[in-house]
C-alpha cells in the first residue's frame, strides 16, 4: 500500500492494527510503553479459551445478578478461576522486588461497563501496594493516562493485559471516557459490554 497523506495513515494504521494488535512504535519487545515509565502493555496476551473460563467463572460467582451491581471485590485467597488467570500473567516483567513478594496479589476487583460507561480518571488507592494488573475482557475501550499536561490513550482488547509499577501507577492518572463509540488511529469503536479483572496486593497493615 502506498502512503501518502493523512487518510492512507490512518487506513495502513488501522490495518496494522486489526492484523497485529498494533500500529506504532508505542512499545518495545518487551512490551514496556515507552513515553510513560513502569507501563506495561501486552496485547491479546489471555487466549481466547482462558477469557471465556475467566467470564464463567465471574458469571458463576452470582456478583452480578443484580443489574445494578457493576464492581465485585474480593479479598484474601482468591477464586480459582483468578488462579488460574493470575498465573498466566506476565509477571516476569514486574521488578523482581514486586515479582518475589508473597502473595503476589491478595485482592481482586471486577469492574462491569455497559455500552458507553466509563470511568474517571484516577491513581488507585495508597492502600494497595505498587505493582498491579489489569485483564480486559468484551469490548475494546481507550485507556487515557494523564499527567500534567501529558496525555497518552492506549486502546484495550480483549485479552489484552495493563501492568501498572512506579510512575505508571503513582504519578499518571488513568480513565475510561464515557462515550458510546470513539475514534483510534483511524479505528472506530463502538462500545460494547465490557469486563475488567484488577490484581491488587493491599498494604499491609500496622
Ligand atoms: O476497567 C479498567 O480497565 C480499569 C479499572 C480501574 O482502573 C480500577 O478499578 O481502578
Ligand atoms: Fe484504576
Amino acid at each position: 500500500m502506498a502512503v501518502h497523506g493523512k487518510k492512507d495513515k490512518d487506513r495502513l494504521k488501522a490495518v496494522l492494527l486489526e492484523v497485529f494488535g498494533t500500529s506504532d512504535d508505542e512499545d518495545d519487545s518487551s512490551g514496556q510503553y515507552q513515553r510513560i515509565n513502569g507501563l506495561h502493555h501486552c496485547r491479546n496476551h489471555v487466549d481466547h479459551a482462558l477469557q471465556e473460563t475467566t467470564v464463567k467463572g465471574v458469571e458463576a460467582e452470582g456478583w452480578f445478578e443484580n443489574a445494578e451491581m457493576n464492581q465485585a471485590m474480593c479479598f484474601g485467597s482468591l477464586p480459582n478461576w483468578a488462579k488460574g488467570l493470575t498465573d498466566a500473567l506476565p509477571t516476569d516483567l514486574l521488578s523482581r522486588k514486586i515479582r518475589s513478594r508473597q502473595p503476589l496479589f491478595d485482592q481482586l476487583t471486577v469492574n462491569v461497563y455497559a455500552p458507553g460507561e466509563g470511568i474517571k480518571a484516577h491513581v488507585d488507592l495508597e492502600r494497595f501496594e505498587d505493582g498491579i494488573a489489569i485483564v480486559s475482557l468484551g469490548s475494546a475501550a481507550v485507556m487515557d493516562f494523564t499527567r500534567d499536561e501529558c496525555h497518552e490513550r492506549l486502546l484495550l482488547q480483549p485479552g489484552d493485559v495493563l501492568l501498572l509499577e512506579g510512575d505508571a501507577r503513582y504519578q499518571w492518572k488513568h480513565g475510561i471516557a464515557a462515550v458510546p463509540s470513539e475514534q483510534f488511529g483511524g479505528l472506530h469503536i463502538q462500545r460494547g459490554w465490557r469486563k475488567s479483572i484488577t490484581f491488587r496486593k493491599l498494604v499491609p497493615e500496622g
